[in-house]
């Protein structure tokens, strides 16, 4: 393992410079206007063991948002906020193969929960989950665990790309209001309300080292590896981990297991969090998308390292 950690430090610089060659096939996402503003051909990596020993190459330092990979970890505190039972009351454990915005199941399929909780309107009913007395303290307790298991106190949302999104958000605007119908969101709930918790934990700025430190956590089963504090019990991260294979790449999840192999879940803003189980956290950024919203450099360098290196699970 140690001269994989050698050869890897050696290699990374130019696999990620030949997989930068794949922005070019892809577009910054734009229906969130404030996320047309990222620079295209940028990608990046950070990798972190459980040790604490760290790689970085290339743009690893840019600032971006979370996006849809926030919704791994809102599933996470609504699971130690409600337990199984009352989680799986209101979202499945399937993946759609629809595009991750799509409407269509929820009139197809009785009971009308949505398929899982990491396409958009499981993560809706994810947010209305989350205990507090009103959204400013849920969104507080969401920003205290991301702060936890990213390591840094400075974490926050940034308030340009929650506005930006929050003005223009009239598809998750109507799932959630369908949601409402169905009953799936309760008749107390507020559906504005319930919206804002879910844009602020979409719009969470992070870099590649946070998305690898909060992979990394996972990768240890839920315990701190540094403070060897418990932050997330074992068996949630069992099955956020299930849920980033079968439906952590939208409806490429099923290629993406099969080309990697590895747990990892997407956000339109160009990251990737993924990792290897019992070894290496991992963050990437490349914002240029592909038609199913992921990076494509990302996921051409992830899936090269993954073969490069045998990290394939299956
Ligand atoms: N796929 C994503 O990253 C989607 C998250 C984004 N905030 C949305 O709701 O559309």
């Amino acid at each position: 393992m140690n001269s994989e950690w050698a050869k890897l430090e050696q290699q990374l610089p130019a696999m990620l410079e030949e997989s930068r060659k794949q922005a070019a096939k892809g577009n910054v996402a734009e229906y969130i206007p404030e996320l047309a503003f990222a620079p295209a051909d940028a990608l990046g990596i950070t990798v972190i063991d459980l040790q604490g020993r760290m790689i970085t190459a290339g743009d690893c330092r840019l600032s971006f948002t979370m996006q849809s990979i926030s919704k791994v970890y809102t599933l996470l505190l609504a699971l130690m906020d409600n337990g199984e039972e009352g989680v799986f009351a209101k979202v499945g454990k399937e993946p759609t193969g629809d595009d991750f915005n799509s409407m269509l199941k929820l009139e197809l399929v009785e009971p009308g929960i949505p398929f899982n909780p990491l396409i958009n309107a499981g993560a809706i009913v994810i947010s209305s989950l989350i205990h507090g007395a009103d959204p400013d303290e849920k969104v507080e307790r969401i920003l205290a665990f991301f702060r936890k298991l990213a390591d840094d106190p400075s974490l926050s949302y940034n308030k340009d790309v929650y506005l930006s999104e929050k003005r223009t958000a009239h598809r998750n605007r109507s799932l959630a209001y369908f949601l409402k119908d169905n009953e799936v969101l309760d008749e107390d709930i507020d559906v504005e309300e319930v919206l804002d918790v879910y844009f602020k934990h979409c719009s969470i700025e992070i870099n590649c080292r946070h998305l690898a430190r909060m992979a990394l956590v996972l990768t240890n089963d839920g315990v701190d590896p540094h403070t060897g504090e418990e932050l997330i019990p074992r068996r949630y991260v069992q099955i956020a981990k299930t849920f980033m294979i079968s439906c952590g790449m939208y409806n490429a999840s099923g290629e993406f297991a099969i080309q990697a192999g590895i747990p990892a879940k997407s956000g339109v803003a160009g990251g990737i969090l993924a990792l290897v189980p019992g070894r290496y956290g991992i963050g990437v950024i490349g914002p240029a998308l592909n038609k199913k919203g992921n990076s494509t450099a990302g996921v051409d360098l992830l899936e090269k390292l993954s073969q490069a290196y045998d990290w394939s699970m299956f």
